[in-house]
């Protein structure tokens, strides 16, 4: 258990980690804050929701003279949401201490960026793509850039920013910090690791499971044809606060939220085919809670953090198991609980076999929520609202006429069960068709079964030895991480009260990363062979637009 002030931070750095609400540093941070300010270059690697952002985001505001106006500090994110979200976060921790960021990323009007450029931010977030766009305009100069962080780096390998990441590094002086975060390590980041960071410190908070542990994980065996109603019946049996949904493609994602708005669910979707204006106005209506259900293709897979998320739905499984861990790690964040539900059509179980095999966690199965349990969830919702109005500060004063009026004339009981019928808003008569999708292929990975070579996994670092695949725990000098119990004391508080069955969830202690040394079984192999996954072919990629085709 760290306090902040063990750090030797700044009094205005401390003042802005107080007022954003945390006490204690969480197990990535109590490591990787030392470290990176002592500047080394380093691997951090924890799970989904665990604070990686503040883990560089304050060494980084530290090392910082307050009177610099140049750029010293590149901070790169495989897509824009994240590039607003990381740039918030920064903000936020270096607005005491004065220090300017800005957020770049493709979709935004470039103008408008170069003019926000001339306060002479000394930190940059963005996209590799719009970057590049800037670097070749010369409206940013990397040379005087101290520290680069690669915010998921695995994934903007992933989606093809090797090349685009190249470029952007060679323009930064070797003489620099370089840092690399990510809650999963697949093999091709050592590729990375080995061409731009020199002697890494790897850090690793990973216990064998590598996803969240406060994330209760289920699936449910379903038809494709079935899929939809099976949602339907999910989200009313278990209504949530906010929920995240994923769809494959998005075509799907897009066909998906129109259906789930016809059938009366106040939801959006967000996927690379809208404009810039419109994925922001999906995320600030998501964020704001005017809409409590997205639907999202991969692009809100990696590193979102919305507070109020309590459950994930993987409408179309994942294609590979590390996007699996970052996508229900959307819920289960800062010491929160949250619930992941699955869809798996009969052809998929192989592959959802496998997904539990590589991130060691078995997802239990549950049957498909019937028509009555949907009716039961709902009308519990309905009664716990009418309560919440009765009983709370809401004027009724304008309907008490009328109620009167009806209680002469009609059975109390048979008013209520009236109104309550019309405030489901049932619309589950609204015929819907969705296009179907094709079963994920669990076709076998590459290096699957290579017990004893080389192969990838996801490699936690600090541990020694063993060179074969599958997660391996890194912590394994023991680390006092276990059993800290960090957690939000104020700040981000949650504007929906109790009422809708998740509002009163209590904040959990912390007992991640108390990792078993030596967490490798070996074995899996995994590489991460992961195979098209997008519906958009890799060629449709320029600078002026970041490549966004999820
Ligand atoms: N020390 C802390 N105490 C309490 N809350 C914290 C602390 N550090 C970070 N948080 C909060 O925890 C949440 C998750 O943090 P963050 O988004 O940095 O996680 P992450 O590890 O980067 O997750 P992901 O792998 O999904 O990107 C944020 O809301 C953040 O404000
Ligand atoms: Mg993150």
């Amino acid at each position: 258990m760290s306090t902040f002030a063990e750090f030797g931070l700044e009094p205005d750095v401390l003042q802005a980690i107080s007022e954003m609400g945390f006490e204690e540093a969480t197990p990535i941070q109590a490591k990787a804050i030392p470290v990176a300010i002592s500047g080394r270059d380093m691997i951090g690697q924890a799970q989904t929701g665990t604070g990686k952002t503040a883990a560089f985001g304050i060494p980084l505001i530290s090392r910082i003279p307050v009177n610099e106006e140049r750029i010293v500090a590149l901070i790169m994110a495989p897509t824009r949401e994240l590039a607003i979200q990381v740039a918030e976060e920064i903000e936020k921790l270096g607005r005491f201490k004065g220090i300017r960021s800005l957020a770049i990323y493709g979709g935004q009007d470039i103008s408008r960026q170069i003019r926000s450029l001339k306060r002479k931010p000394q930190i940059i977030i963005g996209t590799p793509g719009r970057l590049l766009d800037h670097i070749n305009r010369k409206t940013i100069r990397l040379d005087d850039v101290r520290t680069v962080v690669l915010d998921e780096a695995d994934e903007m390998l992933d989606m093809g920013f090797m090349e685009d990441i190249q470029s952007i590094l060679k323009l930064v002086p070797e003489e620099r910090q370089t840092l690399l975060f990510s809650a999963t390590m697949p093999s091709n980041i050592q590729r990375l690791a080995q061409q731009f960071l020199r002697n890494p410190e790897h850090i690793s908070v990973i216990p064998k499971q590598v996803s969240a542990p406060l994330i209760q994980q289920f699936y449910i065996e379903v038809q494709e044809r079935m899929k939809f109603d099976g949602l339907c019946r999910l989200l009313d049996m278990e209504p949530p606060e906010l929920a995240i949904i994923f769809g494959r493609t998005k075509r799907r994602v897009a066909e998906l939220s129109e259906a789930l708005m016809k059938r009366g669910y106040a939801c959006d979707g967000l996927h690379g085919d809208l404009s810039q204006n419109q994925r922001d106005t999906v995320m600030r209506k998501f964020r704001d809670g005017s809409i409590d259900v997205l639907v999202a293709t991969d692009v809100a897979a990696r590193g979102l953090d919305v507070s109020g998320v309590t459950h994930v739905i993987n409408f179309d499984l994942p294609q590979d198991p590390e996007s699996y861990v970052h996508r229900i790690g959307r819920t289960g964040r800062a010491g929160r609980e949250g619930t992941s539900w699955s869809f798996v059509t009969p052809r998929e179980t192989d592959h959802l076999h496998f997904i539990e095999k590589i991130t060691r966690h078995r997802i239990a199965k549950k049957p498909l929520p019937t028509m009555s349990e949907a009716m039961e969830g709902k009308q519990k919702l309905m009664a716990e609202r009418i309560i919440e109005t009765v009983s709370g500060e809401e004027d009724t004063a304008a309907f008490k006429w009328v109620a009167m009026q009806l209680l002469e004339q009609y059975d109390s009981v048979q008013l209520l069960a009236a109104a309550m019928k019309l405030l489901t808003g049932d619309k589950k008569d609204v015929n819907i068709e969705l296009t179907p999708e094709d079963p994920i292929r669990g076709k076998k990975r590459k290096f699957e079964g290579n017990r004893s070579g080389s192969g990838g996994g996801y490699r936690g670092g600090g541990s020694s030895g063993g060179s074969s695949g599958g997660y391996r725990g890194g912590s394994s000098g023991g680390s006092s991480s276990g059993q800290s119990s960090w957690r939000q004391g104020q700040g981000r508080s949650d504007s929906r009260g109790p009422g809708t069955g998740y509002g009163g969830q209590q904040r959990k202690p912390y007992n991640g990363g108390n990792s078993s040394s030596g967490g490798s079984r070996g074995g899996e192999g995994y590489r991460g062979g992961r195979t098209e996954r997008r519906d958009e072919p890799k060629g449709n990629r320029s600078h002026s637009e970041d490549f966004v085709n999820i």
